[in-house]
């Protein structure tokens, strides 16, 4: 009994260190900082300006002696399984351990390989000895406009230290290689996000789920019984329409790139922090991939234009410890655009085929326009969020997550 308690006392003071080691990490660093909040004397914009390139450091960061950097060329097949594999058993877990992203391979070098990307951004710690990898973080280039300002970011995600690792402070040296390798290429900006809090969120957004399965999320723990409900009017209440109901629903295609980035630039310019698509970004982004990005559009029969487009991609955790089922099938709301059908109606379409392609649950952040649909389409509160954070960017007010039209992966 008294050990347990010992243990988890200890717990807390190492948790609550490693919290003041990540603030002092982040005090350090040209984010817009607590302290900061709330003083409007301070300008909107980057906080530092950039270095002459022959004053960015040339060498890499020190590792402890044991270790040595990689770049990971993830073309390869291997190399690309040994992300996948260090992914897959030490990435973002929920807070009670039941579940672990699975981002597959496929989906790895969509998210990696976008127009303009730098191979040298994708970082791997390894063992000199045995070659393993144990730790990764990534960039990728984007341009993000902030209100009237376009900016070229490097978008960071993948940060992933092996478990076996953690608190031997590599997360820090990781992200000074990182930036280090992003000044590099003469690009001062960044945009990350992540589930805790560090100087300092943008806008905190909160993640939805509309259940499609609700059976298999119950048995698997992800949602509860409802009070007074019984398993079988939990799914009636779920149930969705075998087939869409818009007009001229179809998978979008090459020859749609146009018309999507015309509606999509238009739909965009409304939020105060968004990408800058360009067709070309739109083709990467956008266009369907099998088990990574499903999109559609809404084509009128009269004019043939396309009035609507929606997207989610696909991302399944892994299931820790359930002797029934070992993934979790989720999709994952990406850009929406409505000009003619009801978003409403457009979204539950995006649902209706999300089901027929045995996903398990659909999951929304509540940016953009997303909370006009949330509650009505009988999506439910998660338990995370997600915080957004520019690195080297000041924005004088924190943005309501209405405001924000990017969604990272
Ligand atoms: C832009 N980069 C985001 C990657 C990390 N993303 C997607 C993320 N960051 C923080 C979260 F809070 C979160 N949530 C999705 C919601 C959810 O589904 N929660 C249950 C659950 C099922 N599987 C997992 C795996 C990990 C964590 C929670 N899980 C909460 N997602």
């Amino acid at each position: 009994e008294s050990d347990l308690a010992l243990d988890e006392i200890t717990g807390k003071v190492q948790e609550s260190l490693g919290l003041e080691k990540r603030h002092k990490f982040w005090e350090s660093q040209p984010v817009g900082q607590f302290k900061d909040l709330g003083d409007t004397s301070l300008p909107e914009g980057p906080i530092e300006a950039p270095t002459p390139l022959s004053e960015v450091k040339q060498e890499p960061y020190n590792l402890p002696t044991m270790y040595e950097w990689i770049t990971c060329d993830i073309d390869s097949d291997e190399m690309c399984t040994e992300v996948y594999n260090l992914l897959a058993n030490n990435y973002v877990e929920d807070d009670e351990n039941m579940f672990r992203f699975n981002y597959s391979k496929e989906f790895l070098r969509w998210a990696l390989r976008p127009p303009g990307y730098f191979k040298s951004w994708h970082i791997g710690v390894r063992v000199k000895s045995s070659k393993k990898l144990v730790a990764f973080i990534t960039g990728v280039p984007a341009r993000i406009r902030v209100r009237d300002e376009i900016v070229t970011m490097a978008e960071v995600n993948f940060l992933c230290v092996h478990k076996k690792l953690r608190s031997k402070r590599l997360a820090p040296v990781m992200i000074k290689e990182v930036t280090r390798r992003v000044h590099l290429e003469n690009i001062w900006q960044a945009a990350y996000t992540a589930g805790i809090i560090i100087p300092t969120p943008i806008t905190s957004c909160q993640y939805w789920h509309r259940s499609l399965n609700p059976k298999k999320l119950i048995e698997v723990g992800f949602s509860r019984l409802g009070p007074r409900m019984t398993m079988s009017r939990t799914i009636k209440l779920y149930k969705l329409p075998e087939s869409t109901v818009t007009p001229g629903f179809r998978k979008m295609g090459l020859h749609d790139v146009p018309a999507v980035t015309h509606i999509l630039r238009n739909y965009l310019s409304r939020f105060v922090v968004a990408p800058d698509f360009s067709e070309h970004d739109v083709e990467h982004w956008l266009l369907p991939t099998e088990g990574v990005i499903d999109s559609y559009v809404a084509e009128s029969s009269k004019t043939h234009e396309i009035t609507d487009f929606c997207s989610f991609y696909t991302l399944p955790s892994s299931i820790l410890g359930n002797k029934n089922h070992s993934t979790l099938k989720a999709a994952y709301s990406y850009y929406n655009v409505c000009t003619k059908t009801p978003l409403l109606q457009l979204m539950n379409d995006a649902l209706i085929v999300a089901k027929q392609k045995e996903f398990d649950v659909f999951n929304a952040l509540d940016v953009m326009h997303n909370d006009t649909f949330l509650k009505e389409l009988k999506f439910g509160p998660g338990d995370g969020s997600l915080h957004y954070y520019l690195y080297n960017y000041r924005i004088r007010h924190t943005l309501k997550p209405s405001e924000l039209g990017l969604v990272l992966l």
